[in-house]
């Protein structure tokens, strides 16, 4: 009777009964340091320390704040932060002056952290709607519409700036058309190309979860929306044509963004370009679910399960605000 519900080569229970047995079945899903970044919010004051309200357990720090938290996380295993700065008492402008002027929180700490912290991998986001006043990522033309040429040089300007001030990713989050070639060009001609990498959002969506991240930031755009530059949350082909054409322009890395929701888009970027490391932007409205998804020991199972996940669908990297946490997990464990 049972050999009828037993055929042998139906059973795979036999190949998963423990847990190195497990693992084995899980190839390339592991979670070390180097998998994880951490973004990190950047004041003008130095001696700041605000706790971000949308988002339990994370701050908006000054340096001199940054400097000793980010000292423990390193201790910890912690390899790459990704950098975005706020201003508060600088102009915002219709240029976006403030990306890149002297007195710019990230281009007076990227000195200090490259110093401090030698063998740390520091990232800056590369965006204009923290700056500009009216908080698109891209400048507009006299009709109010993006601007494709004098946005694509100001973002180059302004990712050209970071990488001198000590960055050693640039990673514009803006999404105009071009502008990876325009960076990579900038860096070339500034003998800058062979110690700083260009980490795309290629596949950046136009997404709900960014609620939190726009509270902390203060970035939202004053009218409209973003929906003519990122793009729509249906579109795989889309997203496809993004990738390769960010792969064409000489992009290090790529970047899925939100990641949850969009595992198929990781899949297939991973597919067609395997030989370039994928980031996933686990995003602010997706660190607020999981955060209260439950209990403490709730949240890390949950936490660790979607990172797995994450890993198996193609991601090298996980940017996540979740990182203090996982290293803490996985410390533990070793
Ligand atoms: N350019 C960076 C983001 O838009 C981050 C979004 C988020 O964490 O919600
Ligand atoms: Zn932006
Ligand atoms: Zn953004």
């Amino acid at each position: 009777m049972n050999s009828l519900f037993l055929s042998p080569e139906h059973v795979l229970q036999g190949g998963y009964f423990n847990s190195t047995l497990r693992k084995l079945q899980e190839p390339n899903t592991s979670i070390e340091p180097h998998n994880i970044m951490y973004p990190v919010f950047l004041l003008e004051n130095e001696e700041a320390m605000q706790a971000v309200s949308s988002m339990p357990n994370v701050f908006r720090y000054g340096i001199n704040k940054l400097i000793p938290a980010l000292s423990e996380l390193i201790e910890k295993g912690l390899k790459s932060i990704l950098i975005f700065g706020i201003v508060e008492t600088l102009p915002k402008d219709a240029s976006g002056s403030s990306a890149d002027s002297a007195e710019n929180p990230v281009i007076k700490a990227l000195p200090r952290l490259r110093e401090t912290f030698p063998e740390l991998v520091i990232a800056c986001d590369v965006c204009l709607c923290p700056y500009t006043s009216h908080g698109h990522c891209g400048l507009l033309g006299d009709t109010g519409a993006i601007d494709h040429a004098s946005s694509v040089t100001r973002i180059a300007e302004v990712a050209l700036a970071y990488a001198k001030a000590g960055a050693d990713i640039v990673a514009p989050s803006d999404m105009m058309d071009n502008r990876i070639k325009a960076i990579k060009d900038a860096l070339v001609a500034n003998k800058l190309q062979n110690r700083v990498s260009v980490l795309s959002y290629s596949c950046k969506f136009a997404s709900s979860m960014y609620g939190p991240f726009r509270d902390t930031m203060k970035s939202s755009p004053m009218a409209g929306d973003r929906k003519c530059y990122q793009l729509p949350p249906g579109s795989a082909g889309l997203a496809a044509r993004a990738a390769a054409r960010d792969v064409a322009e000489g992009a290090d890395f790529l970047m899925v963004k939100p990641g949850l929701p969009y595992l198929d888009i990781v899949r297939q970027t991973k597919d067609r370009y395997p030989h370039h490391p994928l980031f996933i932007y686990q995003v602010s409205g997706e660190y607020a679910m999981i955060s209260r998804c439950g209990d403490d020991a709730e949240v890390r199972t949950t936490l660790m399960e979607t990172l797995t996940c994450m890993r198996r669908a193609g991601a090298d990297c996980i940017i996540t605000y979740f990182a203090p946490l996982i290293l803490n997990i996985i410390g533990n464990k070793q």
